[in-house]
């Protein structure tokens, strides 16, 4: 029998996802987009051939698992509106939550106590299959729910498992945020040898080809990243000049300070988010 999706939320991410499924052979038939913005419905729609929705209440929920998809800053009502048009229904669907920063603790809270949740997190690279994902199930979940999730995120790319909540944010701050700093680099390399004299098409030309010849050998060529940048670096040639100016500028400090950076914006928005949750049950219990 096969496996029906919701996305709750239908934005970059979700999209991705929804294309990774869709190129992995995933029926649009069993994948429902939930998204309040009718043009990101349409679009999905469109190119996909997914189901869509625009109000969560009107939804056809009876699904076997829900990605959880939308901005964590939004997700308690998003969840809350589900719940009701869930109702308590017999049989809850597996949660995959998606977002940066939201706790399993405080997921629980907001999800009630029949529906599980398995924490991951994507990137957008899923949408051609070459996405990274981290995981997390806590004990409770059943081998063959693992299995469910594995399968699902498998279909954007590589799916690493770890064995404590917390490496999630690492996770974050590594292949989560990951792409855009790989972005900025490319960015930065189209300005400058743009501003050397290249046409900003060759430019941009040569930046991306280089990127991507660089990571298919890091990823293909099994030597690993350190030995490869040896193979490039003349002794007393250009490329040793340029490196040692990303030394002298401490360039490994920085990446790690960056991503220090974003690991710990994950942990604020979990304390945040575990306060507002704290707030919402406190309020509910004085009614
Ligand atoms: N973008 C990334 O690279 C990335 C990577 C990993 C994880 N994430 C996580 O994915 C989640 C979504 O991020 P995104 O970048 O796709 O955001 P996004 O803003 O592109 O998408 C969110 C979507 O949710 C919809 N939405 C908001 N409230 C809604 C509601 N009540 N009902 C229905 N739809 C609603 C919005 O219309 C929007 O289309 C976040 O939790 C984020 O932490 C994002
Ligand atoms: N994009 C989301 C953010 O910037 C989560 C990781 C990538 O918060």
């Amino acid at each position: 029998m096969s496996t029906r999706i919701a996305f709750l939320g239908g934005g970059n991410m979700a999209a991705s996802l929804v294309a990774g499924l869709r190129q992995a052979g995933w029926a649009g038939t069993d994948i429902l987009v939930v998204d309040r913005n009718p043009d990101k419905c349409d679009a999905l729609a469109a190119r996909h051939g997914v189901t869509t929705a625009t109000s969560i209440a009107e939804a056809d929920w009876r699904v076997d698992v829900v990605m959880l998809a939308v901005k964590p800053q939004v997700m308690a009502g998003a969840i809350a509106e589900m719940r009701t048009a869930l109702g308590r229904t017999s049989r809850a669907p597996l949660a995959i939550s998606i977002a940066a920063g939201i706790p399993l603790r405080v997921l629980a809270t907001w999800l009630g106590d029949d529906i599980e949740c398995i924490r991951t997190m994507p990137n957008t690279p899923s949408q051609l299959g070459v996405g990274a994902t981290g995981l997390y199930a806590p004990p409770s979940i059943s081998a063959d729910r693992r299995d469910l999730a594995d399968r699902i995120m498998a279909t954007a790319g590589i799916n690493v498992w770890v064995e404590q909540e917390a490496d999630i944010d690492t996770i974050i701050a590594t292949s989560g945020s990951g792409p855009a700093y790989y972005f900025a680099f490319m960015e930065a390399m189209i300005d400058a040898a743009t501003d050397m004299g290249l046409a900003r098409d060759s430019a941009r030309q040569l930046v991306l080809q280089t990127a991507l010849g660089a990571a298919r050998m890091a990823v293909e060529s099994g030597d690993d990243p350190a030995t490869l940048r040896e193979k490039v670096t003349s002794k007393g040639g250009t490329t040793a000049e340029a490196l040692a100016y990303f030394n002298n500028a401490d360039l490994a400090a920085t990446v790690a300070g960056a991503m220090q950076a974003a690991a710990d914006r994950a942990s604020v928005l979990a304390q945040e988010l575990a306060e507002q949750a704290a707030d919402t049950h406190n309020t509910n219990d004085d009614r």
